[in-house]
């Protein structure tokens, strides 16, 4: 879905507050949480086991919701919005990479990759197209009909991608994309994300561990003690 051009960020998150029950205990992860991402940009997320990476990538998914602030993406106030609400503004606005690719093993990565595809008003013909077309765009022209079990993790994760992208969302969010990969598949991942986001424009966020893949992102920031603590901006 396109959104008209704005100056305002594209994500923005104004003193968000997170935090878990653990038995009688509330155990706070944000307190005052403040982000913003313009359109377009690429933002690594890195910091220490247990700061709350995941906890933010799920809330900009719309998986878990703020318990307080605002939590905005595009013109939808995410924080404002009911589950129902939150899981068909996903099915729309953005797509997810996964540590573990998370495809299905008995079906087919084109049958994978059509998959959020089949909750959209599209004839047949039309979604097979399209998955051909962004199978072509990973590098996995004239594979779809292989099963994952047969394809190494770095052709896995271009099915991954390939589906996180098949509905053209604005938004696309990583977590540890290269945290199963050798160093040449990663690399390839990492250039493949690096095109999605510098020639096709989608706004990308990655949790990452791997200072690699931070360096391809054009910002990183450090998520520690609940606040985000640095942040260098590439050149
Ligand atoms: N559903 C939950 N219930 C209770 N506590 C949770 C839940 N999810 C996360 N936590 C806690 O919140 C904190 C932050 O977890 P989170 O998974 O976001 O950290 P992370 O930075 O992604 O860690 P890692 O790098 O190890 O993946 C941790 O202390 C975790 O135990």
């Amino acid at each position: 879905m396109t959104e008209p051009a704005t100056d305002a960020p594209y994500i923005a998150l104004k003193a968000v507050q997170k935090g878990f029950k653990i038995g009688a205990e509330a155990v706070p992860i944000f307190t005052a949480l403040d982000l913003t991402i313009p359109r377009g940009d690429f933002v690594a997320i890195m910091g220490p086991s247990g700061s709350g990476k995941s906890t933010l990538l799920n809330m900009l998914a719309g998986i878990d919701s703020p318990d307080g602030g605002e939590l905005r993406i595009g013109s939808a106030r995410l924080d404002r919005m009911g589950e129902g609400a939150r899981s068909s503004w996903r099915a729309h606005s953005m797509g997810i990479v996964f540590q573990f690719y998370n495809l299905l093993p008995m079906l087919t990565a084109a049958e994978n990759v059509e998959l959020p595809l089949l909750l959209k008003p599209l004839a047949a013909r039309d979604r097979r197209a399209r998955v051909e077309k962004v199978l072509d765009l990973v590098g996995l022209s004239g594979r779809g009909g292989q099963y994952p079990a047969l394809m190494s993790g770095g052709e896995q994760q271009r099915v991954g991608i390939a589906r996180a992208i098949v509905s053209d969302p604005a938004l696309l969010l990583c977590d540890e994309p290269t945290g199963d990969l050798d160093r040449k598949s990663a690399g390839g991942v990492l250039e493949m994300l690096r095109f999605l986001n510098r020639k096709l424009g989608k706004t990308i966020v990655m949790v990452t561990h791997d200072p690699r893949a931070a360096s391809c992102a054009r910002r990183t920031l450090h998520l520690d003690k609940g606040q985000f603590l640095e942040e260098r901006r590439a050149a």
